[in-house]
């Protein structure tokens, strides 16, 4: 299980979960933070595994955060992936779309100034988006996979993935409806990031 770039499952092991039981695998490069695997049946047994590529929020993940969707998607992920019989979550360590969990709350206090999603990471002198998926197609990879059908809101992940070598066989959307703090975040994804989200105005 050894990938290129020295990335290498360091352990595994089972994880059985509110929404079903699954299996884990630490991928790292040498010391820093591992991405997850969180799988569920043969990956290579399908054409193309329901795949969802998150990206770390740990105000939303861990501290269930209002301001954005990224909890309740990655929770409707684990669901989707234990009622098709075989998927994974890969959980990459990007948080705060790559600028990290200071900057990240620095840009919340700018929104809550009036900036939006992307014009407070611009204030900071920071990328909008400076995620990369290549460790994501890595791990697929090394799994056996080239084909998938990705959970995901963002044409941009899919293009992404695609020129890392992964082939999106379809898209699953992952919507989750809105609430009174995430509206505006929501509609700026839509308008400025061209998210496909069709509840959004
Ligand atoms: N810089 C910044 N990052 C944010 C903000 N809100 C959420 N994030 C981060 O954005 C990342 C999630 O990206 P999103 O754009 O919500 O969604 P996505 O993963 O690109 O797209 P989907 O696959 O549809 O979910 C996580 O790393 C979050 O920590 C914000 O206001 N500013
Ligand atoms: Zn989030």
């Amino acid at each position: 299980m050894v990938t290129n770039n020295s990335l290498q499952a360091r352990a595994q092991a089972d994880l059985p979960t509110e929404y079903g039981n699954f299996k884990v695998i630490a991928y790292a490069v040498d010391q820093e933070p591992p991405t997850l695997l969180i799988y569920k049946g043969d990956l290579k047994s399908v054409k193309a595994p329901m795949v969802r590529v998150h990206s770390e929020c740990f105000t939303g993940d861990v501290l269930s955060s209002l301001r954005c969707d990224c909890g309740p998607q990655l929770h409707a992920a684990l669901q989707k992936i234990e009622a098709a019989g075989c998927g994974a979550v890969i959980y990459l360590r990007q948080e705060g779309r790559g600028i990290g969990l200071v900057n990240k709350l620095k840009a919340y206090r700018l929104q809550e100034q009036g900036f939006d999603t992307v014009e407070a990471n611009q204030q900071l002198h920071l990328p909008v988006d400076s995620r990369s998926y290549e460790v994501a197609a890595n791990i697929l990879q090394d799994q056996g996979v080239s084909h998938i059908d990705l959970l995901t809101n963002n044409p941009d992940k899919i293009k992404q993935l695609s020129l890392e070598g992964i082939t999106i066989d379809h898209r699953i959307p992952l919507e989750i409806p809105a609430n009174q703090f995430d509206q505006k975040y929501l509609q700026t994804k839509k308008r400025k990031l061209h998210h496909l989200l069709s509840e959004v105005d």
